[in-house]
C-alpha cells in the first residue's frame, strides 16, 4: 500500500502551471535570496541539493506513556513521511521503517542497540545517502552524532518541509515567507548548543548572530513592500462588497480541485502532491443566486510541523478569521481521516481574532467521495466529489446559507421603474437573481435580488427619501 502510493506520486508530473493572479503575482528578484554568506550556514545545516538524496525514511514511534500518540498508527505516520519525500523532485525512498521505541530517547534518539541495527543498516546500503528521521525536531548535537554514526545527512521534519516549502513557493511574497521561516531554526539549532557542538559553518557565535539578523531585518523590510495581496483583502474586508469563502484543509485533501470544480476556473491545476499550494490566491465564484463569492485557497495543514515554520504561514491564515464562510476539505478516502480532520479543527481554534460563533461558519466536506471510503464517518460532513461533480450544487447552496447569515444579506423583490437608475443600481450593487416586468405595469420591473442590511440602507437613502423629500 506504501508502495504503491509512493510509486504513484512519483508518476504525477511535476511540471504544471501554478495559477496566481496577475496582481497579486510579484516577480521574484533573486538579489534579495542571494547571500553568500547565509547560504554556506544554512546548507551546513539544511544540506539542501538540487541533486536530491535517496532517503532512509524512519519513523519513530512511542509504544506507550505520555509520548503515545493518539488518534493515527505508525504506519500511517511512515506513509505521509514518504510522501513527503516523494513530494520533491528528485529525492526519492530507497528504504522506509517504523522503529519503535519506549520513549524518544534526549541524546541520540534511538536507544543503544537499535543505534547498533541502524548504523549497519545505513552503512551497508550503499544506495542511501541519507536518514530522515519523522519527527518535529533533532536538536544539532543529535543531529551530528546520528551524521557521524551513519556518515550520511540526517534531516527531520523541518528541513524535508523546508525543502518542499523552496521547490513550490512560486510568487516572491511565498519565497519571503519560507526564507524568513527557517531562520528562527537555524538560530535555535546553531546558538543553543554552541559551546558544546562546533558550528561547522567556521563563524563565531556573535558572526553569526550578526548575519541572521541582518538577513531577517533585509526579508522583513522585502516583506512589507509586498502586500499587496494582503492589501486587496484588506480592502475588500471594508467594503464588504464580495463575500469571502476560506477553503481550507489538510495538504493534498483536494482544496484547489474543489476551487477550480466551484468556479470553472479553467487555469487551476491541482497537483498530488503536498504542500502544492504556499500562495494564498483568490478565485470569483457564483453562487445559486447569482451572488459573486471569492473563494481563498490556502496553503494546506499538516500535523506534526515545527512551530517556528507554521508561524510565518499562520500569517496567511489571517483572513480565515474574517471569512463570511470556511470551507474545510477532507479526504474522505484517507486513512488518517480522523487525525486530519482533528487537526485542521485545532490550527482552526488557535487562529486569531475569531468571531464569535466561528464555527457556524464552517462547512465540512468530505471530498473524494468517488473513491473507496474509510469506514469512519462524520454526520454533519457532506460527501462531495471535486473530480465528478458529486453534490457540488448542493454543497453551493450550503455555502450561500452560511453567507446570506453571516453577512445579513436576504433575498427581496423591488419593484422599480424600467431602465430607470434605481435598476441600474440594483443591478450594479447587489446580486440579481431574477427579473421579469410587472404584470400589472409594464413600465415596471420586478427584481428579485440578493441584498446586505447595509445595501439596503443605502438604497433608501438614495432613493426612497430622495423621493419623499422631493
Ligand atoms: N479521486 C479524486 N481525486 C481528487 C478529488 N479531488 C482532488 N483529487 C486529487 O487529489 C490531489 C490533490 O488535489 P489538490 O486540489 O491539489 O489538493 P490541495 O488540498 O489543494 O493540495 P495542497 O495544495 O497540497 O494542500 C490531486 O491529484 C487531485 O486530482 C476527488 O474528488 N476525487
Amino acid at each position: 500500500m506504501i508502495k504503491s502510493f509512493v510509486s504513484l506520486s512519483r508518476c504525477i508530473s511535476r511540471v504544471s502551471y501554478r495559477f496566481v493572479p496577475r496582481a497579486l503575482s510579484t516577480e521574484a528578484t533573486d538579489e534579495i535570496f542571494d547571500d553568500k554568506n547565509y547560504d554556506s550556514i544554512a546548507k551546513s545545516v539544511l544540506h539542501g541539493t538540487t541533486t536530491g538524496h535517496d532517503l532512509l525514511v524512519l519513523q519513530p514511534y512511542v509504544k506507550w506513556g505520555p509520548q503515545k500518540k493518539i488518534n493515527t498508527k505508525a504506519d500511517l505516520e511512515l506513509e505521509e513521511a514518504t510522501a513527503l519525500v516523494s513530494t520533491l523532485a528528485s529525492w526519492s525512498v530507497v528504504g522506509q521503517m517504523v522503529v519503535p521505541l519506549e520513549s524518544i530517547e534526549k541524546k541520540k534518539v534511538f536507544g543503544k542497540g537499535k543505534l547498533e541495527e541502524l548504523k549497519q543498516l545505513v552503512r551497508k546500503n550503499k544506495k542511501i545517502n541519507g536518514v530522515f528521521i519523522s519527527l518535529k525536531y533533532l536538536t544539532l548535537s543529535q543531529k551530528r552524532e546520528l551524521e557521524t554514526l551513519f556518515r550520511v545527512p540526517v534531516f527531520d521534519r523541518f528541513t524535508i518541509v523546508i525543502q518542499i516549502f523552496k521547490e513550490n513557493a512560486v510568487t516572491k511574497h511565498a519565497k519571503l515567507q519560507v526564507a524568513l521561516a527557517e531562520l528562527p531554526y537555524i538560530r535555535n539549532l546553531l546558538l543553543s548548543e554552541t559551546s558544546n557542538v562546533q558550528l561547522g559553518s567556521g563563524m563565531s557565535p556573535e558572526a553569526l548572530r550578526c548575519t541572521l539578523h541582518a538577513r531577517e531585518t533585509k526579508l522583513k523590510e522585502e516583506m512589507k513592500k509586498c502586500q499587496i495581496y494582503h492589501h486587496t483583502l484588506e480592502k475588500n474586508k471594508q467594503q464588504r462588497k464580495i463575500p469571502l469563502v476560506a477553503v481550507v484543509g489538510y495538504t493534498n485533501a483536494g482544496k484547489t480541485s474543489i476551487i477550480k470544480a466551484l468556479t470553472g476556473e479553467k487555469k487551476l491545476q491541482p497537483k498530488n502532491s503536498l504542500f502544492a499550494t504556499l500562495d494564498v490566491t483568490l478565485h470569483q465564484g457564483l453562487l445559486p443566486s447569482r451572488l459573486k463569492v471569492l473563494y481563498i485557497d490556502t496553503v494546506g495543514f499538516m500535523s506534526d510541523l515545527p512551530e517556528s515554520l507554521l508561524e510565518c504561514f499562520v500569517a496567511t491564515l489571517d483572513h480565515v478569521a474574517y471569512a463570511d464562510a470556511i470551507l474545510h476539505i477532507c479526504d474522505g478516502s484517507h486513512p488518517d481521516l480522523v487525525r486530519q480532520r482533528d487537526h485542521v479543527f485545532k490550527t482552526l481554534q488557535g487562529l486569531r481574532n475569531l468571531p464569535p460563533n466561528f464555527l457556524d461558519r464552517v462547512v465540512t466536506v468530505r471530498n473524494k467521495c468517488d473513491k473507496p471510503q474509510t469506514d469512519v464517518t462524520f454526520e454533519d460532513d457532506l460527501p462531495v466529489s471535486a473530480t465528478n461533480g458529486t453534490r457540488l450544487a448542493f454543497l453551493q447552496k450550503i455555502i450561500e446559507s452560511v453567507v446570506m447569515q453571516t453577512t445579513n444579506r436576504k433575498v427581496m423583490v423591488f419593484k422599480v421603474p424600467m431602465g430607470g437608475e434605481e435598476a441600474q443600481w440594483l443591478y450594479k450593487e447587489t446580486a440579481v437573481c431574477e427579473a421579469e416586468a410587472d404584470p400589472d405595469d409594464s413600465q415596471f420591473i420586478m427584481l428579485k435580488v440578493v441584498i446586505s442590511d447595509v445595501q439596503i440602507g443605502k438604497f433608501r437613502s438614495y432613493f426612497v427619501k430622495r423621493r419623499l423629500a422631493g
